[in-house]
């Protein structure tokens, strides 16, 4: 209910998290884990998650950013989004291992939802959606490229990127393999997945996780250069291209999605893999120190 609010709240522009300003001729928009300029090719936005330190996927960042693409897809006058990072060196960390650990299962429940909602959003969406991969990106943080039709990643080997879930003592869905396995195919995504291979951007490159590598600087030029080549498309042929290519993974899940809200839940509301969560929780901090 709360969340309702607050999506009714956020979708109104110029509430008191979500305002819409005029920047020399450039639209923005901007909630405060998300931000959205109207810059660069016409038609085109940019998307920049900045939810520090990590850009981690909590609830009200899900929200905001599922409210956010929301709110392109209504504006007729875009069709293209750039999705990328605010925070240095970081694409984004993934779901937010707080929303998963030592909660009750109905907030597990509704962070699923909403989980999938963003996923849905995303996966399905009629935009030309391109990723900046400008930092790291495991999981979660994966799933937001693999979702987008083109991955240009930063060329720095501090940079990984993969669906790493195995290492934390949890396994990815079947929505988040079927996606990695339309990618990169089946061996490899199967390999990775058991592994939970975090790929150096050449690694990614050769496997087909991104789709091309460039010099960090040169991140968001190429993303604008390959959304330039995009928009030469007409609309309707490409996106009925990318619907008939992407309805059945998507609609394997829309199917299913109270069974896959009770599986989560059950599945991390078990104590062994609250153990994992915590374990990996206390590796994090401790790298630190
Ligand atoms: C059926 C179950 C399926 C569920 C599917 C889950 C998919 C997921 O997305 S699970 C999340 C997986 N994510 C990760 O494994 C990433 C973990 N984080 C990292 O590897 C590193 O933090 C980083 C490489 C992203 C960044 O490293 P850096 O050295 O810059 O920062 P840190 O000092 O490690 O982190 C800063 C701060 O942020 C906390 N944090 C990091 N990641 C997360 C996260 N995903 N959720 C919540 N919090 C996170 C980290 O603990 C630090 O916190 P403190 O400052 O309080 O110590």
């Amino acid at each position: 209910m709360a969340l309702a609010a607050a999506r009714r709240l956020l979708l109104h522009a110029g509430s008191r998290l979500g305002r819409r300003e005029a920047v020399d001729g450039a639209r923005r928009f901007a909630n405060k884990r998300v931000l959205v300029e109207t810059e660069g090719p016409a038609g085109v936005a940019v998307m920049k998650l900045r939810n520090p330190p990590v850009n981690s996927l909590s609830l009200e960042c899900l929200t905001e950013f599922t409210i956010s693409l929301e709110k392109l897809e209504n504006d007729k006058s875009i069709r293209g989004v750039i999705l990328t990072s605010e925070c240095p060196g970081i694409f984004s960390a993934g779901l937010d291992l707080l929303e998963m650990y030592g909660r009750n299962p109905a907030h597990y429940a509704e962070y699923w939802k909403n989980v999938q909602e963003l996923w849905l959003r995303l996966y399905t969406s009629n935009m030309i959606l391109v990723s900046a991969i400008n930092g790291a990106s495991p999981a979660g943080g994966c799933l937001l490229a693999l979702c987008c039709d083109y991955r240009v990643m930063a060329d720095n080997p501090k940079y990984t990127i993969g669906l790493n879930e195995s290492l934390l003592g949890i396994v990815a869905p079947f929505w988040f393999k079927d996606m990695y396995v339309n990618t990169i195919g089946h061996r490899e995504a199967e390999r990775a997945l058991q592994l939970g291979t975090l790929f150096s951007p050449a690694e990614a490159l050769k496997v087909g996780v991104v789709d091309e590598v460039v010099p960090e600087d040169q991140v968001h030029s190429k993303a604008r250069s390959v959304m330039t080549k995009w928009l030469a498309i007409p609309d309707h042929s490409r996106q009925l291209t990318k619907n008939m290519m992407r309805k059945a993974t998507a609609d394997s899940l829309i199917k299913q999605r109270e069974a896959d809200i009770q599986n989560f839940t059950s599945f991390i509301s078990k104590d062994s893999i609250q153990k994992s969560l915590h374990m990996y929780l206390e590796k994090l901090k401790q790298k630190k120190g």
